[in-house]
């Protein structure tokens, strides 16, 4: 988004509360045998694919289909009855099930025997409409996606299209599909974004702090045991001149000593929406007894997982703008196109960093484990720790074996952040339940970069450079020139 421009016509936030979204490459017409079913409360539409495309068949359920819910109930006991294995047993909500993240997961867990349902509102696929962006590789609609698992896989993925915020949506939702964990990762998710300007900022708090507080009204309302397993960030922490510790950090102060949450300084409105969500659950643990894990996920890279890998139309999203694109991303793309690597300033900033393969076996962990009733259980989600600067290295390295001329620039840095600063943050936790980290590696850097040359005719590379200011925000709305 090179042109985020201040022009007459502006763009506004997507209105979205109680709208079904289209996906972008369907008309308005385009979900011929699906239904929309009004009862006393929201609509909720509940879609089951059961087999091939020709042959689908999609189920409409609300709270007034008690007949079809008296089956699932049944097989749902079975299920329990009947066997030892752990993941047999759960039934998976994965709120923001259609995303970067959320897509892969969805199909890890469901591949992994759990029963899965995708609750999102697709508004992903929004902001990239309105700002001009598309994902370096292409994606098909979430219908297609879940249609291709199917046949490939004779699994189902329940989904439900609608908004967290609306909380009648939400309840249909618990209700219908009574899940043993809920995986939420249904946040706006990029910095960038939230600094495009206030009502960008208003947006990702409203949008992130109450679809989590709904979320947690939900469980304590109709599932009190379920296991809130709950994306963060590491973003959270900031850049202290101290050790991070996962979660808290015992003190000593004037003779006595506590163990407290870790102090958080997050730098943007994005990172500030995790805290105060972390501060809600933290709240509803202790309060109402919930059961809650927060997974402080560090910047996640790659595009392929073993389930993503199966069939084309299960492709994930791999942004690589400078609104959603994350750094190791970004930087892959833009060697593969002959961009120069885009260093933010001294390119001295640290963070944690993981393989989005890691991501999808870390929630798979978390919900094999679950946390006890009112637990407020903290996990650093990350594997390696990198600068800017190495990474720029690491990629400079790998492309000139593939033959690309790799240069790097420093940009002058758009957000407000320490350029050089201690960092060590632990990460032990999902380690010792059994996380099997995949380092980033030659061959994975070499994959990323092949796959970036793959699709790289679809890259605009007037999205690479950044254009939103963590100190220009302001009041009046951006627009996007066409
Ligand atoms: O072209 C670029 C892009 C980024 N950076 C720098 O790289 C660092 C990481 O930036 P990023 O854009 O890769 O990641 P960030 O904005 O922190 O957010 C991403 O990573 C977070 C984890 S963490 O960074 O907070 O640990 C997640 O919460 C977010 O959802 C995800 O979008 C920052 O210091 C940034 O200034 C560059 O130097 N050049």
């Amino acid at each position: 988004m090179a042109h985020l421009l201040s022009t007459s016509c502006s763009l506004k936030i997507p209105s979205c509360r109680k709208t079904f979204f289209q996906s972008p490459n369907q008309g308005p017409n385009a979900f011929p045998t699906s239904f929309t079913v009004k009862t006393s409360k929201s609509p909720v539409r509940r879609v089951v694919l059961t087999g091939e495309s020709s042959q689908r068949s999609h189920t409409v359920y609300a709270t007034t289909t008690p007949i079809k819910q008296e089956a699932s109930a049944q097989k749902r006991s079975s299920l329990h009855q009947s066997s030892n294995d752990l993941s047999k047993q759960k039934r998976v909500m994965v709120i923001g099930g259609d995303g970067y993240c959320g897509w892969a997961t969805a199909l890890h867990l469901s591949n992994k025997g759990y029963e899965v349902a995708i609750v999102d509102n697709l508004i992903r696929r929004l902001f990239d409409n309105q700002l001009g962006l598309d994902s370096l590789t292409p994606i098909t609609s979430i219908h297609n996606r879940i249609r291709c698992w199917k046949s490939l896989t004779g699994k189902t993925i329940e989904l439900y299209i609608g908004d967290i915020c609306d909380f009648e949506f939400l309840s249909e939702t618990f209700k219908s599909f009574e899940p043993d964990a809920v995986v939420h990762f249904g946040e706006q998710r990029s910095a960038p974004y939230s600094m495009i300007d206030r009502s960008r900022a208003v947006f990702t708090q409203h949008n992130n702090v109450i679809g989590t507080l709904n979320v947690l009204f939900a469980i304590k309302e109709y599932r009190e045991q379920c296991h809130l397993v709950k994306l963060g960030t590491m973003g959270e922490y900031g850049t202290p001149n101290i050790d991070i510790e996962e979660g808290y950090l015992t003190i000593t102060h004037n003779g006595r000593t506590d163990t407290l949450p870790y102090p958080k300084q997050a730098s943007s409105f994005y990172h500030l929406s995790k805290v105060h969500d972390s501060n809600n659950i933290a709240f509803t643990c202790k309060a109402w007894g919930i059961r809650a894990t927060d997974l402080n996920q560090g910047v996640v890279y790659g595009v392929t997982t073993e389930e993503t890998a199966m069939h084309e139309e299960l492709c994930n999203r791999l942004d690589y703008d400078g609104v959603f694109g994350t750094a190791l991303n970004r930087f892959c793309v833009q060697a593969a196109v002959g961009h120069p690597l885009t260093v933010y300033g001294k390119g001295g900033q640290t963070r944690g960093y993981l393989d989005i393969r890691d991501t999808v076996q870390c929630v798979e962990i978390a919900i094999a484990n679950p946390a006890q009733p009112g637990e407020f259980r903290v996990f650093n989600q990350f594997t390696e720790q990198f600068s800017v600067n190495e990474l720029a290295a690491l990629v400079t390295k790998a492309g000139e074996k593939l033959g690309l001329d790799v240069k790097t620039i420093s940009v002058p840095n758009p957000r407000v952040e320490a350029e050089e600063h201690y960092y060590n943050a632990k990460h032990t936790k999902l380690i010792e339940l059994g996380l099997k980290p995949h380092l980033l590696s030659d061959s994975l850097l070499d994959s990323l970069l092949n796959f970036s040359i793959l699709y790289k005719d679809r890259v605009d590379s007037k999205q690479i450079m950044p254009s939103v200011s963590w100190r220009k925000i302001g009041v009046k709305p951006k627009t996007v020139m066409a």
